[in-house]
């Protein structure tokens, strides 16, 4: 006997959170959410509970949460780009294995939709198999590592457990390289060649890295590749990083930092673009593109700019269906009895 309708495959695409509103309230419980995670904060928990009731959450939201504002157009973007990313991928998809269907679905690690709502949603619709690919491009255990968390957490309280595959990333992928470089080479179609490119990555704690995460190698590997796609000589780009939070020393060099430098040094234009966001965010349409802006010119140099991240081009939405499509026909083949 078989079910009326032939299985669903459902590919999620996830990213990482962001709040409901602008407002301080709900950074507040975002922010709770997110840096209650043990892959984010590895301070002893009892200690870091203390630190983040009395001295994060009592002041920070306010101040994010006008950040927050600065970026909003009408939803967050990162959650925005998410959505119109899951609809541009899903037709290219939906009938790569017909009869079976296959449906492509938002998540996020924190906030809303979150990875294990989606998941129940889909459950209760009899969605037996999926594919996971998180959007970040190179792996930490910080960002992918809690990906894997929110699902063994679900799959502990389920009792009915479905077939998964997790796409770990993807920072050496040919389309991917290739999706940057074109996206660099159309920004100075228009705008010029700067003096200096930089890829800006988010940063993670320096002892993140010494205890193993391979993340910050991989941004490297990236940021390499892309300069080679280019013919870069090795005095025209560097790699830094961004987004630094609490007091301990993070991978270095800062972007903050080297851009001060610059501008001090007499670098008059820079270009900047941040592969590890697979959407423009809070920390690439504010940080990047307005405060290290201002630092930067502030601090003498003449010409700056901020080149979008990967979000809605053709050959990113390329690289997901490259991604994913193989795990979907895989499920697929394991449906064999169907056809
Ligand atoms: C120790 C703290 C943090 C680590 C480690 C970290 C790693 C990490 N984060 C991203 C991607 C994003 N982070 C974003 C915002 C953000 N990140 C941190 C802290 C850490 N991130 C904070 C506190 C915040 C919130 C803003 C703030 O309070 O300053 C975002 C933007 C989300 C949005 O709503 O727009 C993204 C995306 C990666 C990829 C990563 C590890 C490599
Ligand atoms: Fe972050
Ligand atoms: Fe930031």
């Amino acid at each position: 006997m078989k079910p009326e309708l032939p299985p669903r495959i459902a590919v999620l695409l996830v990213n990482l959170g962001t709040p409901d509103e602008p407002t301080a309230p709900a950074v507040r419980r975002y922010l709770k959410q997110f840096l209650s995670d043990p892959r984010v904060i590895e301070i002893p928990k009892f200690l870091w509970a203390i630190i983040l009731n009395l001295f994060v959450l009592p002041s920070r939201p306010k101040r994010v949460a006008k950040a927050y504002a600065s970026i909003w157009e009408g939803d967050s973007p990162i959650r925005k780009i998410l959505k119109s990313q899951v609809e541009l991928l899903e037709p290219r998809l939906a009938n790569s294995v017909a009869p079976f269907r296959v449906s492509v679905h938002p998540a996020m690690s924190y906030g809303n939709p979150g990875l294990p709502d989606v998941m129940d949603a889909l459950r209760a619709e009899g969605v037996d198999h999926f594919v996971i690919l998180p959007l970040f491009p190179q792996y930490s255990a910080s960002s992918g590592g809690a990906v894997y968390d929110a699902l063994t957490k679900w799959t502990l309280k389920q009792r009915n457990l479905p077939n998964y595959t997790i796409v770990k990333d993807y920072f050496a992928h040919p389309l991917y390289i290739q999706a940057l470089a074109n996206s660099i080479r159309r920004f100075q179609e228009k705008h010029g060649k700067p003096e200096k490119l930089m890829f800006s990555f988010h940063g993670i704690p320096q002892p993140y890295a010494d205890k193993g995460d391979p993340y910050p190698k991989r941004c490297k590997c990236t940021a390499a590749q892309v300069a080679h796609a280019l013919g870069l000589k090795d005095d025209e780009w560097i790699i830094s990083f961004q987004s630094r939070f609490g007091k301990q020393e993070w991978v270095k060099p800062y972007t903050d930092v080297v851009l001060e430098d610059w501008g001090k040094s007499g670098v008059r234009s820079v270009q900047v673009i941040s592969p590890a966001f697979s959407a423009d965010c809070l920390e690439t349409l504010e940080e990047l593109a307005i405060e290290n802006r201002d630092n930067f010119l502030e601090a003498g140099g003449q010409e700056y700019h901020y080149i979008p991240a990967l979000n809605l081009d053709e050959t990113h939405i390329e690289l997901l269906e490259a991604l994913s499509l193989p795990l979907v026909k895989g499920w697929a083949g394991t449906l064999d009895g169907w056809v």
